[in-house]
């Protein structure tokens, strides 16, 4: 299995700047690029990454995307004097040349193709191309945007012919619109173009038409270029992950990617000039960390746009610490996508409806109504400000920025702990320990029931059952206390277990544990005062047992083709654990479980962006593959198989609807539709 993280970075690229003044791209400076890795380097993330060259891209590899013209142009400003590369820059919509910028971008082009290749030879598992001039805006006969060549498109267009790769995913997570992305492949389905950007209803740069969310691909392309316009600014961390959660994510895990590749543009993230927006950096932690479930890990990410140094370098860092696979920093702010953003992923979820499996049953009946009130929702967003407007307008003074990014980001980078699983050497656990894994001592009896005394002692009759509540209390108190990121408890009793373990979490002082238990609970904690979230998932409705706020029970019965979990954890768990934002997550699969090893470890794996990564999987003894697997999920020594996509059933999405409906004012991250009447 492939390990470690690419960092690819030349200073000379550094060198391609403005000569002459001009408002508009006087923010592509060279610093960008040379603060980020000052950056890197002051978090000593750049030791710990795999460093590989950087290389001039061919004119053979440029002409994979660009025309021979394009070339030409490009090579002639090499000689050119100040007063020509005016003239010469003046060709085109928001780029300007140097001497230097032709060779610049032969190196951008080829620091992505470096990369592709790291990645796909196995040396690393993922990496980050930190390159300028950048991309996603140059087209086949034109620069645009302050791009030349289209390295992330050269770099799909690349591991096709070398790879014989089909299915190439490219997130570009740019406040702008990548046009020449989508230009390039509008009509391949081999390339799955997502692209959010700030649109504004077409008013905000480059003011596209084919930025919006009907623009769904041509021909054979048709479903494979998705657009989610931001139309309004301010969007923060509850939109980008709403966004995730309810668009792209579902869409990814269909597609089912052999390579993922990021247009990584920071000019979405909080304080920057361009985007106006109000994600904060550790943002990009959770959906780097997401798209690293994908394509067996396979993930480049390649910079794109960024202005504002400090937030760009926070960003940069919070990508590079999650690649290397570092805990995922606990996100900030109210988990709440507004209006705007719902209207958005509501739209572009029903222009793909015909397309996508997962999306066959959408009810996209408030097309009709909303058809003849279209313009009446257009004027009305245009002038109510939301919540998030004015946010923004006193957020705009910099200075407060400023102060934000130097306060938030200084607790936020915390020392990775030294081991990341901890586990007891019960029986059978050498199957699944791993490099990662660190044994934790046995507790004796004495402790272990002055622990479980009271509440549960009766229910301890035999000494195994104490022994096995001695070692997952050994694993959780080293989770409680920062030493280890997460464990995995061998238990005859998995439900006593996992009742004892909230219990005792919460009596260490953790404030808000959620716990997902796979199977049959037979024990249900009290939960009323919210220090704990239950989502059991049972095969059947337990009698008499009706879901609340803090415990929701979801039937389901995974499908015997494959697994078909996806949408319940992408669509409804996920989504309500972001929306509470827990301090520890435990993982609990008792008897009767109804769900796939792949459909679990899914869930591990998905669940390990909240609560700093901490998790605590407490596993009926007897399902020795299944420890296996989730020991792999919390171990990160590799993606675990998440088995063969199925797609939801009507029966299943109308459960899944249901629960949403029933929750969706409680846990507001489940939002993906506006109710009917505006
Ligand atoms: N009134 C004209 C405004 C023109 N504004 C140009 C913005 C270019 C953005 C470039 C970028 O950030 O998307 C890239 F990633 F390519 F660098
Ligand atoms: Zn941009």
């Amino acid at each position: 299995m492939a390990s470690g993280t690419a960092l690819i970075y030349d200073e000379k690229m550094a060198t391609h700047k403005l000569l002459w003044s001009d408002p508009i791209c006087d923010i592509e400076v060279p610093e960008r690029l040379s603060s980020s890795y000052e950056q890197l380097k002051s978090y000593h993330l750049v030791e710990r990454c795999v460093p590989v060259p950087a290389r001039e891209g061919s004119e053979e590899e440029i002409l994979l995307v660009h025309s021979l013209e394009h070339l030409e142009v490009a090579k002639s400003t090499q000689t050119m004097n100040e007063e020509e590369l005016k003239r010469v820059s003046e060709n085109y919509d928001a780029f300007f040349f140097h001497p230097s910028t032709y060779h610049c971008a032969r190196l951008a082009v080829g620091a992505t193709l470096q990369l592709v290749d790291a990645v796909m030879s196995g040396e690393v598992r993922n990496g980050m191309a930190l390159v300028r001039p950048p991309g996603h805006h140059s087209q086949r006969n034109a620069a645009n945007g302050f791009c030349l060549f289209n390295n992330v498109a050269i770099a799909a267009e690349y591991a096709k012919l070398k790879y014989g790769l089909q299915r190439i995913l490219i997130v570009d997570w740019d406040v702008h619109h990548g046009q020449g992305i989508q230009y390039i492949f509008e009509e391949d389905p081999s390339v799955l173009y997502f692209s959010w950007h700030r649109y504004e209803h077409q008013e905000f740069w480059p003011s596209l038409k084919e930025s919006d969310y009907d623009a769904v691909g041509l021909g054979k392309g048709k479903g494979f270029n998705i657009n989610l316009p931001w139309n309004k600014v301010g969007m923060g961390n509850s939109d980008y992950l709403a966004a995730f959660f309810h668009v792209l994510l579902p869409m990814a895990f269909e597609f089912d990617p052999e390579l993922v590749i990021v247009s990584s543009g920071y000019d979405s993230g909080i304080g920057d000039p361009e985007g106006q927006m109000n994600a904060t950096p550790e943002v990009f932690a959770h959906l780097t960390h997401f798209l690293m479930q994908l394509a067996n890990g396979k993930l480049c990410v390649i910079l794109e746009g960024g202005y504002h140094l400090k937030s760009l370098g926070e960003s940069v860092c919070m990508t590079v610490k999650t690649l290397l696979g570092d805990p995922v920093p606990q996100i900030t702010g109210e988990m709440a996508p507004c209006l705007s953003a719902v209207e958005s992923i509501q739209n572009v979820r029903a222009a793909h409806k015909p397309y996508w499996k997962w999306l066959a049953y959408e009810d996209t009946s408030f097309l009709q109504n909303l058809s003849t009130k279209s313009h009446l929702l257009k004027k009305a967003n245009s002038n109510t400000s939301t919540e998030h407007e004015t946010k923004i307008t006193n957020n705009n003074n910099t200075v407060k920025v400023e102060r934000f990014l130097e306060l938030h980001m200084k607790n936020i980078l915390f020392p990775v702990p030294p081991i990341k699983t901890a586990t007891i050497g019960s029986e059978g656990s050498e199957h699944f320990l791993s490099e990662h894994v660190q044994l934790v001592k046995e507790m004796d009896k004495t402790e272990i029931k002055s622990l479980v005394s009271g509440f549960y002692a009766d229910l301890v009759e035999e000494d195994k059952i104490l022994l096995s509540l001695g070692s997952m209390l050994a694993i959780l108190d080293k989770i409680l206390k920062k030493e280890v990121c997460n464990g995995i408890a061998a238990s005859p009793t998995a439900a006593l277990s996992a009742a004892v373990a909230l219990r005792h979490s919460v009596r260490f002082g953790f404030q808000r544990v959620l716990c997902v238990f796979v199977g049959d609970m037979q024990i249900t904690p009290n939960t009323e005062d919210g220090k704990m979230l239950i989502i059991n998932i049972c095969e059947k409705e337990q009698p008499g047992k009706t879901s609340c706020k803090h415990c929701i029970s979801l039937n389901w019965k995974e499908d015997a083709e494959g697994n078909d979990f996806f949408s319940a954890v992408l669509g409804f768990i996920l989504p309500v654990a972001y929306s509470y934002q827990p301090n520890l997550t435990v993982i609990a699969v008792g008897p009767n479980r109804s769900l796939g090893i792949s459909g679990i470890s899914l869930l591990v794996a998905l669940l390990q962006g909240l609560a700093e990564s901490r998790i605590v999987a407490v596993i009926e003894d007897t399902e020795i593959s299944l420890l296996q697997s989730v020991a792999k999920a919390l171990g990160g020594a590799s993606t675990p198989p998440f088995g063969i996509y199925v797609p939801p059933t009507q029966e299943k999405v109308k459960k899944i609807k249901a629960l949403r409906d029933q929750f969706q004012q409680e846990w507001k991250m489940l939002q993906c539709s506006v109710k009917d009447g505006i």
